[in-house]
C-alpha cells in the first residue's frame, strides 16, 4: 500500500481507528481461527489456478514488506473455485513476519501463531476492472494465507527464489526483476483450508477480502527466516529493521469460519 499508509503503521495498530474507524468494525482481519468457531462445509470447492499461473514481475521493498507485484493486464494469474463466485486475479504477494523471538503470523490458530504468514492478493475480474475498484468492494478481493514454520527448506523451492534475492532490496525502494515464478508452487501440498469473510490487515483495513487460510504450513530454513527479517527501511536518515507491525486478531463478531476439511 502507498507511502501515506506507512504512517499510521508505524504507530502501531491501535492507533489505527483514528484515521481509519472501520478499525472497530465487525468484519476485520485477522482473526483468530479456533476448531470451536470452524464449521467443516462440504459444498467448498477446490481452490484452482488455472495453468498460466507463471508470470511475475518486481520484487520491491516498499518500507512496509517485500512485495512481489504481478502484471493482471497482459498475461493474468487467475485463481478461482473455493469458496469463491468467478475468476480473481493474483495482483500482488507480500508477507508478514516477526523478529527473532516473536513469530509474525497474522492469523493464528487456536491462539497459536507461526513464525510468518505470506498473503497472495487477489481481485475480482469477473465484476470490476482493476484492483483499486475492487480493493473497497465487498466481493472485490480474496487474499490467500498461508503460514510459514521455521524447519526443512521448503521442498518446491519456489519460495528460494523469494528469498535469495531478499539481500539484494534489503534498503526501502529497492525493486529487482523476478519472473517464472509459479504461484501454484507457493501453495502446501494439503488443498485444505479456513475461509471467512474479513478485511485488509492494515490501513485502509476495507472489507472487502474473501479469506482463505490453508491448514498446512510451508517450512523454511532458519537462514531464509534470517533473510526475510533482515529487511531495513530507512526512516528519517538511519536503516531501521523492518518489523511489520502485525495487527492482533480480531473480534469474529458473530461471523462463521467454513472448513474445506473435517
Ligand atoms: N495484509 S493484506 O493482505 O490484508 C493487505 C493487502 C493489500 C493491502 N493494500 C492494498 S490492496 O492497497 C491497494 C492500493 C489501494 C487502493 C485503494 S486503497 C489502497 C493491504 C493489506
Ligand atoms: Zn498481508
Amino acid at each position: 500500500c502507498s507511502f501515506k499508509h506507512a504512517r499510521f503503521l508505524l504507530r502501531g495498530p491501535h492507533t489505527w481507528v483514528h484515521q481509519f474507524p472501520i478499525a472497530q468494525s465487525s468484519r476485520q482481519s485477522p482473526v483468530d481461527l479456533r476448531s470451536s468457531e470452524t464449521h467443516f462445509d462440504a459444498k467448498l470447492q477446490p481452490l484452482n489456478y488455472d495453468d498460466k499461473a507463471t508470470s511475475s514481475r518486481m520484487l520491491n521493498n516498499n518500507g512496509l514488506s517485500f512485495k512481489l507485484s504481478f502484471d493482471d493486464s497482459s498475461d493474468p494469474c487467475v485463481l478461482n473455485g473455493g469458496p469463491l463466485d468467478g475468476d480473481f486475479r493474483l495482483n500482488q504477494l507480500h508477507m508478514h513476519w516477526g523478529c527473532d523471538k516473536l513469530p509474525g503470523s497474522e492469523h493464528i490458530v487456536d491462539g497459536n501463531a507461526y513464525a510468518a504468514e505470506l498473503h497472495m492478493v487477489h481481485w475480482n475480474s469477473s465484476k470490476y476492472s482493476s484492483m483499486q475498484q475492487a480493493v473497497t468492494q465487498p466481493d472485490g478481493l480474496a487474499v490467500i494465507g498461508v503460514f510459514i514454520q521455521v524447519g526443512k527448506e521448503h521442498e518446491h523451492k519456489e519460495l528460494k527464489k523469494i528469498t535469495d534475492l531478499l539481500p539484494k532490496i534489503t534498503n526501502e525502494g529497492s525493486k529487482i526483476e523476478l519472473s517464472g515464478l509459479n504461484p501454484l508452487l507457493l501453495l502446501p501440498s494439503s488443498t485444505a483450508y479456513w475461509t471467512y469473510l474479513g478485511s485488509l490487515t492494515t490501513p485502509p483495513l476495507h472489507e472487502s477480502v474473501t479469506w482463505i487460510v490453508m491448514k498446512e504450513p510451508l517450512s523454511i530454513s532458519k537462514q531464509q527466516l534470517k533473510a526475510i527479517q533482515s529487511l531495513y527501511f530507512l526512516r528519517s536518515g538511519k536503516y531501521e529493521r523492518l518489523l511489520n507491525n502485525n495487527r492482533p486478531p480480531q473480534p469474529l463478531a458473530g461471523r462463521k469460519i467454513r472448513a474445506s476439511f473435517k
